[in-house]
């Protein structure tokens, strides 16, 4: 029996990329949980859970900052140090890509196209669609006296909510979610309108997590749908000096020295703790110390052949703190979602 966390309800973007990861054969059980930092916290401490699946990025509206940003901490709050590379307690070892086609949802058959301008619409969902349709609601909120739009921790609890109030509504004051085709149809609901998405093959990544202290293989539960292919992908975190010209270079470098080659690079903020005890390793103690600083994420892709071992030292020897989180299969829909 495996046991995999995923940022919850059912019904979730999410549940249908761990549906994707691991088909219900009989012998896995989900655990929905309601934030992406629990779906981290969960894994990390209880050892009933095998798995977690967070969003990553989306290919509309770019990167769901609360995973980057839990990576990023957990980065630098990392107790277990090998000089200045930290070594998480939870690594990747798969990624997952879902079609997001967004449905604009009514616990009631309404005509949308017949909404009179004295309406107010609450429209509810999580707060990574509003970049993923924002030419649609910005049509609809022309055509009505107000649109409101409200935040829930996921698109199917969303549907849920405008469920539960339906024939509460205030006069003039109509509900709507906007959530998966599955959500509606979990719940009873009905779609008004698909893809309301700006984008055609807007399409959400999304990571599978471990404890790293987990048994080193393959993954317990092989997937029959997305089969993996020959390309290795692996991620790395980092800290580079701001004070030295050509310290990204360096990095950088040192994958070009061991011909490996960059598939992604982006950073985000962090306020450096002024804690002494989390110095980072090479800032000199007298420095003023920078508050605004950033981490890099990169992806690098490879064979299976890859000689970690002086990459990693160079990494390192290059960078204030150092993160390796782990090497997955590219996922064969990575090339086949439009
Ligand atoms: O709320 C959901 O359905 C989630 O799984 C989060 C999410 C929201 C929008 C796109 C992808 C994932």
């Amino acid at each position: 029996m495996i046991n995999v966390a995923f940022l919850g309800p059912l019904g979730t973007y999410t549940h249908q990329a761990v549906l994707q990861q691991f088909p219900d054969d009989g012998n896995t059980q989900y655990t929905a949980l309601k934030t992406i930092p629990q779906c981290f916290q969960e894994l990390t401490n209880d050892l009933a859970l095998d798995y977690a699946v967070v969003p990553l990025e989306n290919s509309t509206n770019g990167q769901v900052v609360f995973t980057y940003d839990i990576l990023r901490d957990l980065m630098n709050e990392c107790a277990d140090h090998m000089q200045n590379q930290a070594l998480p307690k939870l690594e990747i070892v798969a990624e997952q890509y879902v079609a997001i086609d967004l449905c604009l949802i009514s616990s009631e058959a309404l005509d949308i196209e017949a909404l009179g301008n004295d309406t107010c619409l609450k429209i509810y969902s999580h707060p990574q669609v509003w970049g993923q349709a924002t030419g649609y609601l910005d049509r609809l909120r022309q055509r009505v006296h107000s649109l409101q739009m409200i935040d829930t921790t996921s698109t199917s609890g969303a549907v849920r909510y405008c469920c539960e109030k339906k024939g509460l509504d205030a006069p003039n004051e109509i509900r709507l979610a906007i959530a998966s085709s599955t959500a509606a149809k979990m719940h009873g609901a009905f779609i008004l309108d698909s893809p309301i998405n700006d984008k055609k093959g807007n399409t959400t990544r999304f990571l599978v997590l471990r404890r790293s202290d987990s048994q080193r293989g393959p993954l317990l539960a092989q997937p029959s749908v997305a089969s993996t292919s020959d390309q290795q992908v692996s991620l790395l975190t980092f800290v580079v000096t701001q004070d030295a010209p050509g310290s990204l270079v360096d990095v950088l470098n040192v994958l070009k020295e061991n011909q490996i080659n960059m598939c992604s690079i982006s950073s985000r903020p962090y306020h450096h703790p002024d804690d002494s005890k989390t110095r980072l390793q090479g800032e000199s103690t007298g420095a003023r110390r920078r508050k605004w600083q950033y981490v890099f994420f990169i992806e690098v892709n490879h064979d299976s052949a890859v000689n970690w071992a002086p990459v990693v030292t160079g990494l390192s020897s290059k960078s204030l703190r150092f993160c390796f989180w782990g090497t997955f299969s590219r996922n064969r829909r990575y090339y086949e979602m439009t």
